[in-house]
């Protein structure tokens, strides 16, 4: 009982959420289900009056009328059908559009910490799996409404239009089988046959639908790593280097055959069982036709109702048969498809809970003569990934003031990017507190907070978009400010070749003239976007990483330039291009281990800086044989 709650629970929940994403989508599949649901009795119920007429003997006019009638009954109701179609075919589209626009607000919107959890991931696939193997989720859960709600109706009509039948008795002038087929005994028997043929194909199409999602569940795998590497591998022309390189032809072909392998073994187990499910269902509705029929036409011979009524019981009945078990095969359908929409509420109830506060931050970049006075302190901060045990930065302190350089060195995996990412609030510290002008960074609405920072990660996106919007990560840029940020950041040149300028497209995924760059173009593009946003922190996770060193230096000598008054924190490897900042700090191990100028820290024989300068400098040094 609580999972027949449970389920219609969910039923309504994805009906509600389809009317709050597209409003009177709704709506019209319950309109254009009537008009389906009227067309067959339409001709049922004229056929039954001209078939009438003609044997009471009515006259041709009368029986051309009819006939008209039909024909314009049936015309107008499709015509309506062909409109409905139209306005609902739109509203599915938009249904569409709007579905992903909701799934990929709640990614921008949710916590940065769920986005990295697995389980995020695991149901975010999972959504994409159900829209694009089995059309399931609130797709299936449209074409159920709309097949259900036509059903419903076809069901109230056939009732109404078989009433009689089961009601009508011939009086006391009739004896024998005759006496028995007219005494509401049968109908009652008949009543029963019907519900039982019906309870049947309830059965065994619930059963078949219950299998048919576990093994589509099952098919699902498949169907990913196929999709996997028919459209996210072979179809990207990144991968056409490495395909060929490493002759990965073989391993592809013989990957997918296997694949193909376990899913048609599986696939046969289903048609199997839906073959198998089907003859019980056949059979059924053939033994209760053949009785519905003797009914009718014992009930005819009793001589309680005419041909025309025959036409219309046995129409009306096998409608009604036919729309009852589509019915409950719809809502089986709709109960097991129940799965995919807990899946779908399940990413959507993802709590976000990070970005709460409320603070504006202070304009000081933006006023008239703004003194960019800022300052950021981590206190006594330590932290550990979520699915991590250990701590991945342990009890760092360090304060940074409007205007200053920090360089942050340290070996791989020290904790270098990690510092920047809580300091963006990507993560929230596990211990201790961040602090923007003394108020801890939490309490700052997060757009506001964000405001004032740039960043170039290292692994940076751009995007197969227009060069412009790019750097200005906007639809409408000023052109000048891009074209000025670009040559700061050494991409003049390049740009100067760029067929439209800032309208060039990068990548060739949406346009054939789009202009492919290489890794360092893309970097010098990236610092470009960092300094179009003009914020009054500029954080560079090594950011010259793939730069030739003659960019590398030209970068670093108008560094000074580059930052102007803003705060810069600098991460790279290359100790010697940390030489220019005021202030290095060296991470170890997730630890602020030494702080200090480069020559206060290159002196300190024994540290930790000394260390990593001196093994770096040995390959630059120059030997005299
Ligand atoms: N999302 C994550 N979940 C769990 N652990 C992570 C995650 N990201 C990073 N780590 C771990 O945290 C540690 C510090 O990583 P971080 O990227 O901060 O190091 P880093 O000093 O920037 O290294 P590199 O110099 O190689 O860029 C590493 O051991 C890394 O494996």
């Amino acid at each position: 009982m609580k999972r027949l709650r449970d389920d219609i629970f969910y039923i309504f929940k994805g009906l509600k959420e389809i009317h709050r994403i597209r409003p009177w989508l709704l709506t019209h599949l319950v309109i254009r289900g009537i008009f389906e649901a009227i067309t067959p009795f339409i001709n049922i119920y004229m056929s039954a009056l001209i078939i009438d007429g003609i044997n009471d003997g009515e006259t041709f006019q009368l029986l051309m009328e009819y006939a008209g009638i039909t024909i314009s009954l049936n015309l107008i109701v499709a015509l309506l059908i062909r409109l409905m179609n139209r306005f609902i075919q739109i509203l599915k589209e938009e249904l569409n559009h709007k579905y992903e626009m909701v799934l990929s607000q709640k990614i921008i919107d949710m916590d940065y910490t769920s986005i990295e959890n697995p389980e995020t991931h695991r149901l975010r696939e999972k959504i994409k799996d159900i829209r694009n193997m089995s059309n399931g989720g609130i797709w299936l859960l449209v074409t159920s409404f709309q097949e259900l709600i036509k059903c419903l109706f076809v069901i109230i009509f056939s009732v109404a239009l078989t009433f009689s039948l089961f009601t009508l008795s011939g009086g006391n002038e009739l004896s024998g089988i005759y006496s028995f087929v007219a005494s509401p005994i049968f109908s009652l028997i008949l009543g029963v046959c019907i519900l039982a043929n019906v309870i049947i194909s309830m059965y065994a199409n619930a059963t078949v639908t219950k299998k048919m999602h576990r093994i589509m569940n099952e098919v699902i795998p498949f169907n990913r790593i196929f999709g996997y590497y028919i459209n996210s591998y072979l179809s990207s022309y990144h991968a056409g280097k490495d395909i060929r390189i490493y002759n990965q032809k073989g391993l592809i072909e013989s990957e997918s055959m296997a694949l193909f392998g376990g899913a048609n073994v599986t696939l046969s187990k289903l048609s199997n069982n839906q073959m198998k499910y089907s003859g019980i269902t056949t059979t059924s509705t053939v033994i209760i036709t053949t009785l519905i029929y003797l009914f009718v036409g014992l009930k005819a011979l009793a001589g309680l109702f005419g041909i025309g009524s025959i036409i219309r019981y046995v129409g009306s009945i096998n409608e009604f048969t036919g729309a009852f078990t589509s019915f409950m095969n719809q809502l089986a359908m709709m109960r097991a498809n129940n799965e995919s929409m807990k899946v779908f509420f399940d990413f959507l109830d993802i709590p976000s809970q990070m970005y709460q506060g409320t603070l504006p931050v202070e304009k000081r970049a933006l006023c008239h003569d703004g003194d960019n006075d800022y300052e950021i302190e981590f206190r006594k901060v330590s932290f550990k990934y979520p699915s991590s045990e250990n701590y991945t930065l342990r009890d760092v302190s360090l304060k940074l003031k409007i205007g200053e350089r920090l360089a942050v060195v340290g070996m791989n995996g020290s904790g270098k990017t990690t510092l920047i990412k809580l300091l963006c609030r990507l993560y929230d510290p596990t211990e201790g507190e961040i602090l923007l002008n003394g108020i801890n960074i939490k309490k700052y609405n997060y757009d506001e907070y964000m405001s004032i920072f740039s960043v170039v990660f290292q692994d940076f996106k751009l995007f197969s978009f227009s060069l412009g919007q790019n750097v200005a990560a906007k639809v409408d840029y000023d052109k000048a400010k891009v074209e000025a940020f670009l040559a700061e950041a050494g991409f003049g040149e390049r740009y100067n070749e760029m067929p439209d300028g800032t309208e060039t497209c990068l990548y060739k995924d949406f346009d054939e003239n789009g202009v492919e760059i290489s890794g360092g173009e893309a970097q010098k593009i990236a610092l470009a976007r960092a300094l179009y946003k003009e914020a009054p922190f500029i954080i560079l996770d090594e950011p010259t990483a793939a730069l030739d060193p003659i960019a590398e230096y030209e970068i670093y000598s108008k560094f000074n330039e580059i930052v102007g008054n803003k705060t810069a924190i600098y991460i790279s490897h290359r100790l010697s291009s940390c030489r220019f900042c005021d202030d290095i700090a060296v991470f170890h191990e997730g630890k602020l281990i030494q702080r200090g100028s480069h020559e206060e820290l290159v002196s300190k024989a024994g540290g930790k800086y000394h260390e990593l300068w001196y093994a770096q400098a040995q390959y630059y040094a120059v030997t005299s044989n």
